[in-house]
């Protein structure tokens, strides 16, 4: 089933066009790492598609133009590029969050949404400190209770903006790893991201915005040359194979200039 169906979508913020008729579709099982520069507009283009930006263009997410924001958000969750939690409330309330498009107006969180309260801190290890107030947390330790409030919400679509930015090198991975494992068992999740390692291990597709426009689409193998590398980020590149995954390593192409395609 199509989860998101963007056509045509534009947006300009100030006198600046940033997204310059963009189109692409998500699927069911698909998790789409969203790429390219600094500035190509991929945080504009996930407000986009959740109205919090002002476009042009057609939206469809779960098969619907338009939607009130608590049945959206019933549909699709939203990890912004903001981490920083600004409430000295516990851990668990932050998680519990996640659960309000499900409850009708003041009702507490039932069985069902503890939960998926409960669930969404283990998978992002944050039990332990879940009566905590999040203010005390480390940057890292508040991206992943925030994470874990997108993940209580238990929505089928996934919008991320940079979920792996602050996290060490195994929360990286195991953030992946749940982002994979969320597709393989059937939701969809787009994330923006900058580390093309783990875009190349773990997403199923890539897309490179460059300019407000998309210049790839396309399984990582075939989004990921020298040659596309060199024309979006200006870098050189190393791809190589480890244990059947592809690993890639950006060099300055002036060190590296046998590496640029
Ligand atoms: N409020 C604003 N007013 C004017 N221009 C803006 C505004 N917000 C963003 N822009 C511009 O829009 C362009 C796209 O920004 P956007 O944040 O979508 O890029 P991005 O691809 O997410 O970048 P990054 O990888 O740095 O997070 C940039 O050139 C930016 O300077």
């Amino acid at each position: 089933m199509t989860l998101l169906a963007v056509s045509d979508l534009r947006a300009s913020l100030g006198r600046r066009q940033v997204l310059r008729g963009v189109s692409f579709t998500v699927e069911e099982g698909e998790f789409v790492g969203l790429i390219g520069p600094n500035g190509a507009g991929k945080t504009t283009l996930l407000r986009a598609i959740l109205g919090l930006s002002p476009s042009q263009g057609s939206v469809q997410i779960g098969g619907h133009e338009r939607l009130k924001p608590r049945e959206q958000a019933k549909i699709v969750s939203y990890l912004p590029q903001e981490r920083e939690i600004a409430w000295p409330v516990t851990v668990e309330r932050v998680v519990a969050l996640g659960r309000a498009p499900h409850l009708p107006g003041f009702a507490v969180p039932g069985g069902e949404d503890q939960a998926a309260i409960q669930a969404a801190m283990a998978r992002m290890e944050i039990e332990s400190f879940a009566q905590r107030p999040a203010t005390e947390l480390s940057g890292g330790e508040q991206a992943r209770v925030l994470i874990a409030r997108a993940l209580a919400q238990e929505a089928p679509l996934l919008l991320a903006d940079e979920p792996a930015a602050g996290l060490d090198p195994a929360h990286q991975i195991a953030l992946m790893k749940i982002f994979a494992n969320l597709a393989r068992d059937g939701s969809g999740v787009v994330a923006c991201l900058h580390d093309l390692g783990l875009a190349a291990r773990f997403c199923t597709r890539l897309i490179i915005l460059e300019a407000g426009t998309i210049v790839a689409d396309g399984p990582p193998r075939a989004v990921l040359t020298p040659e596309r590398l060199r024309d979006t980020y200006g870098v050189a590149s190393f791809l190589g194979e480890h244990e059947g995954g592809l690993i890639v390593q950006p060099f300055d192409l002036a060190d590296h200039p046998g590496h640029g395609g």
